[in-house]
């Protein structure tokens, strides 16, 4: 497998459960210099240790809704009070410091990455099936039954819009390794 990446964002996105985060964290593992995710805008406290510019950047409220106002962001909600958002120069930021820009978003998001020049690459993880998605939700010990419903009910949204032709490609989570090995070729391929 070739190691050298374009330095082209990827999008990755599906449903919650689909095995993102660890197929992600394979990623980064086994390639820890190649790969980076972009720092986030916040407007909650620093915590001690969390330095600017590196774990967020940390900004006041009037700063983010200026920003949100100029359009800066791909994507951001609140949460507990406080601004998160993903702004469209750190993913930029990512790439001119030589790495990969790993996007790892929902389908609001996709649309958002669409509508810029970030020259994005798209990628989809589905799982085999409805049912196994609502076993693995349930089998990962993390979700209220309530949180459970929710996440299902976005995920046939989610995969609705990838039968749109939304993405470059569609990788079917049935099997941890085929499914890595199908990620890396993507990645990889020479564009
Ligand atoms: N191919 C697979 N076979 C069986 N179980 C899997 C497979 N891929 C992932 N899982 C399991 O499914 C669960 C969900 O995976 P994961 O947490 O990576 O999903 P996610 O897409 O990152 O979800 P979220 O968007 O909520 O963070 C985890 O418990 C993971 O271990």
């Amino acid at each position: 497998m070739a190691s050298k990446a374009s330095l082209r964002p990827i999008v990755i996105s599906g449903p919650s459960g689909a095995g993102k985060s660890t197929l992600l964290k394979r990623l980064f593992s086994e390639y820890p210099d190649t790969f980076g995710f972009s720092v986030s805008h916040t407007t909650r406290k620093p915590r001690p240790g969390e330095e600017d510019g590196i774990a967020y950047h940390f900004v006041d409220r009037p700063t983010f809704e200026k920003l949100v106002r100029e359009n800066a962001f791909l994507e951001h909600a609140q949460f507990s009070g406080n601004y998160y958002g993903t702004s469209i120069k750190s993913v930029e930021d990512v790439g001119t410091k030589g790495k990969t820009c790993i996007l790892d978003i929902d389908m609001q998001g996709v649309i958002s990455v669409k509508k810029t020049t970030l020259n994005a690459r798209y990628l989809f993880l589905a799982p085999p099936s409805l049912e196994i998605l609502r076993a693995r939700l349930e089998g990962r010990g993390t979700e209220s039954p309530e949180s459970v419903r929710k996440r299902m009910d976005q995920a046939e949204k989610e995969l609705a819009f990838a039968e749109t032709g939304a993405h470059d490609k569609i990788i079917i989570n049935d099997n941890l390794e085929k499914a890595y090995d199908e990620l890396k070729s993507f990645i990889f391929e020479s564009l």
